[in-house]
């Protein structure tokens, strides 16, 4: 390496961690850079690097009386969701990666994305953002390093993560840090690959500039490579909301829950109970992502490793999410939203009028009726969880909180029940393998299909599909205090395509359901598929609901669960040898229920 580079990566450095001034010095070489800068955090820095990507047109100030420190990038359109086709898991052994992930050889991926990275920074500047991933200090909490040369991708690791010298601080002398390169490249499908090397805690980025492709402490470190220490390690990374609620006699009960992308999280984790909930109060914990430990008292215990929300925009409105409303009011990065003709942010679904002509998110003029979105249904918002008014005070936790119910939901529009409950442990670790759920915006490809999502963690499991589940399996033993689990579908549809139920804030109903079961308060009825609410066990008082509507969203429908059966079948058969035996048992207890 000339000398130079070296004096430049090492002179003004903020540490003297050897592995990593070295490394940071190695993708330097690769990458050649014009420039290296180590993010601090710090506030001035925010401020220099805002003022940067504003010069640059990068970030698009909006009206800043209306939106306070707000900003909006338009990414390429080529480039606006997740590319789980080009996401790759790199274990030296393909088995490893198992039938449900892309796999590649480490060495031909090095070597591959090695050709792309080669002077892929020349004229850029390299940002090195050291993050962590879980509260400062936490015993669960993992550092990552990202080197980018994307201002964007720094800029939102800012609010994503505790970023900065406090995570160097945490890190020290260590060599265990997570290895984050990401380089946007010519943003070229083409040349576009996320891989991941579980072995060598190792992220390698290419090509993208957008959301989980290239905030590598997201779906990459903390659910990809998390997964897999976590097996490893006794615990288990997940795709998770946390939310806290508190009854009016002030009890507080944590609850996680796995919904695919799209499907439900941040709204579930920041709902405010209906009216007829008065003394009740829902507080979120985390939004997306949940890194869960047993304790030393045998609960499971549950820390949020993010530090903000990197939200779905589209169908956000202060009826449906006014916490959400709230939290992106001001310091919220926009991208691929709409802009009104005075510098504030439009989006589908968003409250009022809609208005006559807009900026849409890739920069066209747009008129009022137009069959184009104005924003990009994966339009997504940035902003600190500390923005939200129902931020947990448990969510700085390093310890986390006990987990006493898990909850699977797919988006469904028929088939899957509103809500039941797992007969016991090893029938929910069923529930959560089978679940299905239609596709969404947040990845690229077709929407609307339903395809199997195992824990809502298909496109994020860092290892053998098989040997996930039989981790959740194992679990059972080392956790004394076993959460219940249930499954959940807010979006069972009738025969006119209407959503039965109303979703949202009401999801209170089910909740409180599931609270009650947890602590033993209502009695319940049994069905083929589970335990659910006897009849006026959910409240339907105040709600504007035909009254077949929940009789039709609560259905079991015997034809319906042959074709699941089937769809099921195939997928367990994908799994091969590692299909978990007991879940093998379910399936024909299952079966032999059905009586099919
Ligand atoms: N009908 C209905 N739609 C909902 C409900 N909850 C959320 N949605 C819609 O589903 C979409 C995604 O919701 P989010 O809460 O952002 O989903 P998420 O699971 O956090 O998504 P990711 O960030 O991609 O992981 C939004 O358009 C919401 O308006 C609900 O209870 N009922
Ligand atoms: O990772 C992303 O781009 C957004 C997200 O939360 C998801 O898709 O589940
Ligand atoms: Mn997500």
């Amino acid at each position: 390496m000339a000398s130079t580079q070296r004096a430049a990566v090492t002179s003004d450095a903020p540490t003297k961690n050897v592995a990593l001034l070295n490394w940071v010095a190695r993708c330097a070489q690769m990458t050649q850079p014009d420039r290296i800068i180590w993010c601090d955090g710090s506030e001035a820095e925010k401020k220099r690097l805002t003022e940067q990507a504003v010069k640059e047109g990068i970030l698009i100030p909006l009206n800043q009386e209306k939106r306070p420190g707000c900003y909006l990038h338009r990414s390429n359109p080529n480039d606006v969701a997740r590319v789980e086709h080009l996401t790759f898991i790199c274990t030296p052994n393909k088995t490893d990666a198992g039938p449900t992930n892309n796999w590649m050889d480490p060495e031909q991926a090095y070597t591959k994305l090695g050709l792309l990275f080669d002077g892929s920074m020349k004229g850029r500047t390299m940002y090195v953002v050291p993050y962590a991933m879980g509260p400062l200090g936490g015993t669960s909490t993992k550092i990552g390093v990202e080197l980018t040369d994307s201002i964007y991708v720094a800029l939102n690791m800012r609010i994503m993560t505790r970023m900065g010298k406090p995570a160097l601080d945490m890190l020290g002398d260590s060599e265990d840090f997570n290895r984050g390169l990401h380089s946007t490249g010519d943003v070229n499908p083409d040349r576009r690959y996320i891989c991941h090397f579980p072995h060598d805690n190792t992220i390698w980025s290419f090509g993208s500039g957008y959301g989980g492709n290239v905030l590598l402490g997201k779906k990459c470190l903390a659910l990809r490579i998390g997964s897999y220490l976590g097996r490893e390690e006794g615990w288990l990374a997940e795709h998770m909301l946390i939310l806290g609620v508190t009854d009016p006699k002030g009890q507080t009960t944590y609850v996680a829950a796995a919904f695919p992308s799209a499907c439900g999280k941040t709204n579930f984790a920041m709902m405010i109970p209906p009216k007829s909930y008065q003394g009740w109060k829902v507080e979120t914990v985390g939004d997306d992502i949940a890194w869960m430990r047993v304790g030393p008292d045998g609960r499971l215990y549950a820390i949020n490793p993010e530090a903000g929300y990197f939200g779905v925009v589209p169908g956000t409105n202060t009826k449906t999410n006014p916490n959400a409303m709230a939290t992106i009011a001001k310091d919220t990065l926009f991208t691929n939203v709409a802009m009104t003709a005075d510098g504030d942010v439009w989006w589908e679904g968003k409250d009022g009028e809609v208005p006559e002509e807009l900026i849409d998110w890739q920069g066209r003029p747009w008129k009022k009726g137009s069959p184009d979105k104005a924003a990009h249904p994966n339009s997504r918002f940035t902003a600190p969880m500390t923005n939200n008014p129902a931020l947990s005070p448990k969510a700085n936790d390093p310890q986390g909180v006990p987990i006493s119910a898990i909850i699977f939901g797919g988006r469904r529009s028929n088939t899957v029940p509103l809500v039941l409950q797992a007969f016991n442990w090893t029938h929910g670790v069923f529930l959560g393998a089978t679940m299905g759920s239609e596709t969404t915006a947040a990845a690229t490809g077709k929407v609307g299909v339903v395809r199997r999502d195992p824990m809502a963690m298909l496109p994020f499991c860092g290892y053998h599909m098989g040997d996930y589940l039989q981790h959740w399996l194992d679990m059972q033993k080392s956790i004394t205090h076993l959460p219940k689990i249930f499954q959940v579908n807010w979006f069972r549809q009738d025969k006119n395509g209407k959503y039965l139920w109303p979703g949202y804030g009401e999801n209170m109903r089910v909740l409180e359901w599931i609270v009650n079961r947890v602590h033993g308060r209502v009695p319940t009825q049994e069905t083929l598929l589970g335990w659910v609410p006897r009849q006026g066990d959910i409240p339907t008082q105040g709600l504007d609901l035909p009254p077949e509507a929940i009789s039709e969203a609560t259905s079991i429908k015997a034809d319906e669960w042959k074709s699941e059966l089937k769809s099921q079948e195939v997928f367990f058969e994908q799994l091969g040898t590692k299909a978990p035996e007991a879940l093998m048992l379910q399936r024909k207890l299952l079966i032999s229920r059905l009586g099919s």
